[in-house]
């Protein structure tokens, strides 16, 4: 595992690389039967669940945002992609909050918070139902509907929105471009609230 992190940019300590075999393991057990995941491969779950969530630390500083003290959320978070591996990246740098409607996904995000140790908040709710202004930064993957979900970011965000569209890139919105030695063409709308 250390070897795809390295490959793709990501030098990681043996302790964070211990909690990424951790959650692979315990990814793939609970899959079995809960469905958390179509990805079954261990390689592509490296690739496509943990790199791919850890290039969000890259437009961070591309767009010179200091994550330093920020409260982050994730909204629609499903098997804690991307904020689980963003914690285990940043420790506790980051005060982070998984939002996920669905009962058995965040039973997941509970019990992988203790396996890992982890500090963070699950919000066991829809993002609707959750007040204006609660976070710094809203970051999501795989959500919906930008015309849907643009708003609702928004409405939770006090200063920045970060929206992982995979190789989709839709006009009129400021963006990072993700290339990794195993992920190509891959965008991040940027949509900052104080401007
Ligand atoms: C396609 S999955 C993506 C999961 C994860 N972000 C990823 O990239 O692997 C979308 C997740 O968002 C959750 N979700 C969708 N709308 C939501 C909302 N309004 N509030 C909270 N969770 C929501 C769903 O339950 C589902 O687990």
């Amino acid at each position: 595992m250390e070897e795809i992190f390295k490959r793709n940019g990501f030098e990681l300590s043996s302790n964070q690389i211990k909690l990424f075999e951790i959650y692979l393991q315990e990814l793939k057990r609970w899959n079995r039967v809960h469905k958390l995941t179509s990805i079954e491969d261990p390689e592509e779950i490296v690739i496509r669940h943990f790199v791919d969530s850890l290039t969000l630390s890259w437009c961070f500083v591309q767009k010179g945002i200091d994550i330093d003290g920020k409260s982050v959320c994730d909204v629609g978070s499903g098997a804690g992609f991307p904020g689980v591996p963003l914690k285990i990246y940043y420790k506790d740098k980051i005060k982070l909050t998984l939002v996920e409607s669905i009962a058995k996904k965040c039973a997941f995000l509970e019990y992988l918070k203790v396996k890992l140790s982890l500090d963070y908040t699950v919000m066991c709710k829809r993002a609707e139902q959750i007040p204006e202004n609660s976070f710094d930064i809203v970051v999501c993957r795989a959500l919906g509907k930008l015309e849907d979900i643009v708003p609702m970011l928004w409405r939770l965000s006090r200063q920045f929105v970060f929206i992982m569209k995979g190789r989709d890139l839709p006009e009129g919105y400021d963006y990072c471009e993700i290339n990794t030695h195993d992920i190509k063409n891959n965008y991040i709308l940027f949509l900052p609230k104080t401007t």
